[in-house]
């Protein structure tokens, strides 16, 4: 099991318990290239619902006839997961939700001073009012419901604050901040996390988009000042570049709370969601994912693969196992080092008759190949490594007819018997042929 350096939380920090509202069927329809039919919908919600995650977000019925169809659809699927509809601050928005069989409702409205006067046009004092009759109304509807401001982080404080003690005044569930254009870094997260929760008593949600590269840390700072629901999409799609990726959140998170995040999510399941969702927006799981990239457990370089070999922990802060996948240790290459070949040899079952030496010559011819032909597959180190036990038990058998008093003739004969012992007949240390 990795070994990881927890740090002390404090008594504000939720890292070992919050909840996540997973918007793949929100905020994801809003990437670039997603677009879910019905059974794609329900495939999701499904596959999220399996995985663990508390909340599944959808697009406003409001939005299009077969969104709102779509939306009552999930619902009847009866998933343990709650199904939210994400709406505008705005009364017919809320009636159409409502009636769709949801949990609950995310209201969202802008509170920036651009979005006040480019988007919607309301002032602070319309949005209030505009608020608490959106509240009120689903509250009567016996819904949850969630107030968040758009662009949080360019609003505002004063502005924010206040509107948020309204409507925790008014009961709502839960109060969320949303960094909409990634441009908040964790120190100031965690500033206002801090500072909202000492104003609300209700949950506090977060979301933040990726667009400065914070997303992950941007949700555990949150985390750590209080936040109790973090928003996110499974490979981080999005408007844009995206929000905050469920994985990379779930890999962040176990770093300081793995038996919370092993015993909640089905982590096992986290390649399939991904490839069910990647194959949906029609994109690749890029090399570099969080946990589930094609180079995420790839020990490479010859220090790090003999300390691998001997501890994964001391290059993995991830158990891969956790997450139902493989570590590979790759040889094949010039930077490779003599254990990590011999952790082959024994592999093939040849360490008794491969000792260190012969296992650092496999390496420097490795190395020599690699460098004229680049990586090598390892059918191409597996044969590397048969040649030199061949080389070496031809080199016996010499020894051992010069031993019986044959002529050197007759020696020199049997070692260049073969065309390829000829030609690595001179790599191989003079002290064997003699
Ligand atoms: C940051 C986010 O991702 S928020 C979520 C974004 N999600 C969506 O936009 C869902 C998909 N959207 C849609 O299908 C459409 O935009 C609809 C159905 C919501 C609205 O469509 P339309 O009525 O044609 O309006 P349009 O999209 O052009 O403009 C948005 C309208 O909502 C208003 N508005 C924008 N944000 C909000 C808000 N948070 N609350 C209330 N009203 C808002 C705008 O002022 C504008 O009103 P107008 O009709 O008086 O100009
Ligand atoms: O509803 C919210 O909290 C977030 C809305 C959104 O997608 C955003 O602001 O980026
Ligand atoms: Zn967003």
């Amino acid at each position: 099991m990795p070994t990881v350096l927890v740090r002390p939380t404090d008594s504000f920090s939720r890292v070992s318990n919050f909840a996540i509202i997973d918007s793949t069927l929100r905020e994801g329809e809003q990437f670039a290239t997603a677009h879910f039919d019905t059974q794609t919908k329900l495939a999701i919600a499904r596959a999220l619902d399996d995985f663990g995650v508390d909340y599944i977000e959808v697009t406003s019925p409001a939005a299009s006839e077969q969104s709102r169809s779509d939306c009552e659809a999930i619902c009847r699927l009866g998933l343990r997961a709650k199904v939210l509809a994400h709406i505008r601050c705005h009364i017919d928005d809320a009636r159409i939700a409502a009636d769709t069989g949801v949990d609950g409702l995310s209201v969202v409205i802008g509170t920036s001073h651009l979005l006040r006067t480019y988007s919607h046009g309301k002032s602070m004092a319309a949005i209030l009012d505009q608020a608490t009759q959106v509240i009120q109304y689903i509250q009567s509807r016996g819904l949850e419901v969630r107030f968040s401001s758009e662009d949080s982080f360019r609003s505002d404080l004063v502005d924010l604050m206040s509107l948020y003690r309204h409507v925790d005044r008014l009961g709502v569930n839960r109060v969320g901040i949303a960094d909409t254009v990634g441009c908040a870094d964790p120190r100031q997260v965690y500033d206002l996390v801090r500072t909202l929760r000492g104003i609300v008593s209700c949950d506090i949600e977060t979301h933040f988009h990726d667009d400065t590269g914070c997303a992950i840390a941007n949700a555990y700072a949150a985390l750590e000042a209080g936040a109790t629901h973090i928003d996110t999409c499974v490979l981080g799609i999005g408007e844009r570049n995206g929000i905050t990726p469920l994985g990379g959140l779930l890999a962040r998170v176990y770093t300081a709370a793995r038996d919370y995040v092993t015993g909640k999510y089905q982590l096992r399941q986290l390649g399939a969601l991904e490839a069910l969702v990647a194959k949906a927006v029609g994109i690749q799981v890029p090399f570099n994912n969080y946990v589930t990239g094609s180079a995420s457990f790839v020990h490479k370089a010859g220090i790090h693969s003999k300390a691998v070999l001997n501890n994964p922990a001391t290059y993995e802060v991830l158990n891969p196992e956790d997450f139902g996948v493989t570590r590979t240790v790759a040889i094949g290459h010039r930077l490779t080092g003599w254990n990590a070949i011999k952790a082959r040899v024994d592999m093939l079952g040849l360490a008794s008759v491969v000792d260190e030496a012969g296992c650092k010559e496999i390496t420097r011819v490795v190395k020599e190949r690699a460098d004229c032909e680049g990586t090598l597959g390892l059918e191409k180190v597996d044969e590397l490594i048969r040649e030199f036990v061949e080389r070496q038990q031809q080199q016996r058998v010499i020894v051992g007819s010069a031993k019986a008093g044959l002529s050197s003739v007759d020696s020199a004969a049997c070692l260049l018997a073969g065309e390829s012992a000829t030609a690595s007949a001179a790599s191989m240390p003079t002290s064997a042929v003699v």
